[in-house]
């Protein structure tokens, strides 16, 4: 069970009446046979098929400092593209979204460098965060350590492309972790760590949650959202459908999904 509530009356984000559309240009056309593909051809010129995913419909919430929100929902339901859209990288086709501060988004595909050491990473990715030299010396072991790269040996040293994908998930978590955030947004991160990495992830948001921060956490594992998070968004088709106290919405969620 997540902690007793811990909001204060400052917002964070306000999401007021958002709608996200993706265009998908050249989508209509395209049945890969080549008399299509010469047809296109021939046709050049003529305007191109654009087909348009309105992926949020209408989303509207005020999240406060210390609260820790979950956002749940089918597959293909809006929940990426809603933090993408909060965290500024897709602008709203019509509403608008007010931030305190730079919300940091931390996506499984966060980009940290391949080539380059786990070791190089954590540096590269603690000053792409704001962190200083000197912050980032004082918290490096507790960034490895928190990672557990090294506990099967030293693969920090190790370029990440050598890395499973679940380590470098790992690694991605704590370098963000690693700061505190007036806004940290995380998209399925816990769900490709094992059971252990999992709990020590849930202790950290939920101290960053007292820090005073909010947390938007997007999970398809109902287990981690009821551990951590106090409130929950559940979108279905682009549409926020509920939206409340943890334990209230995901005994919906749950009749929805048979589960
Ligand atoms: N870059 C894109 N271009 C076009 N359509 C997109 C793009 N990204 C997502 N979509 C579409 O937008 C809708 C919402 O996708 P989104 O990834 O936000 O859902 P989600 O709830 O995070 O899904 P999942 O649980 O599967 O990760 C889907 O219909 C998807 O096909």
């Amino acid at each position: 069970m997540a902690e007793q509530e811990r909001r204060d009356d400052r917002p964070t984000v306000i999401a007021d009446d958002v709608h996200i559309v993706y265009r998908v240009s050249g989508a209509k056309s395209g049945k890969g046979s080549a008399t299509a593909a010469l047809s296109r051809i021939v046709k050049r010129g003529e305007a191109r098929g654009v087909r348009k995913v309105h992926a949020v419909r209408g989303v509207s919430f005020v999240a406060y400092r210390g609260e820790a929100i979950g956002l749940i929902g089918s597959n293909g339901s809006g929940k990426s593209t809603l933090l993408r859209a909060i965290a500024g990288l897709l602008p709203p086709e019509s509403g608008r979204v007010y931030t305190d501060g730079q919300p940091s988004l931390l996506g499984v595909n966060a980009a940290l460098m391949g080539d380059l050491t786990g070791e190089r990473n954590v540096i590269l990715g603690g000053l792409a965060m704001g962190m200083s030299r000197e912050e980032i010396k004082e918290r490096y072991q507790s960034i490895v350590d928190f990672s557990g790269i090294n506990e099967k040996g030293d693969f920090i040293s190790l370029p990440m492309r050598t890395y499973s994908s679940g380590m470098g998930a790992r690694l991605r978590f704590a370098i963000a972790a690693a700061k505190d955030h007036d806004v940290l947004m995380i998209d399925e991160a816990l769900a490709t760590g094992d059971r252990k990495f999992q709990r020590r992830s849930e202790e950290r948001i939920r101290e960053l949650r007292q820090e005073a921060g909010t947390v938007f956490l997007v999970s398809h594992s109902n287990g981690s959202i009821r551990d951590t998070c106090t409130r929950v968004l559940w979108l279905e088709r682009g549409e926020l459908r509920m939206d409340g106290p943890t334990d209230e919405v995901l005994k919906e969620y749950e009749k929805f999904t048979g589960k």
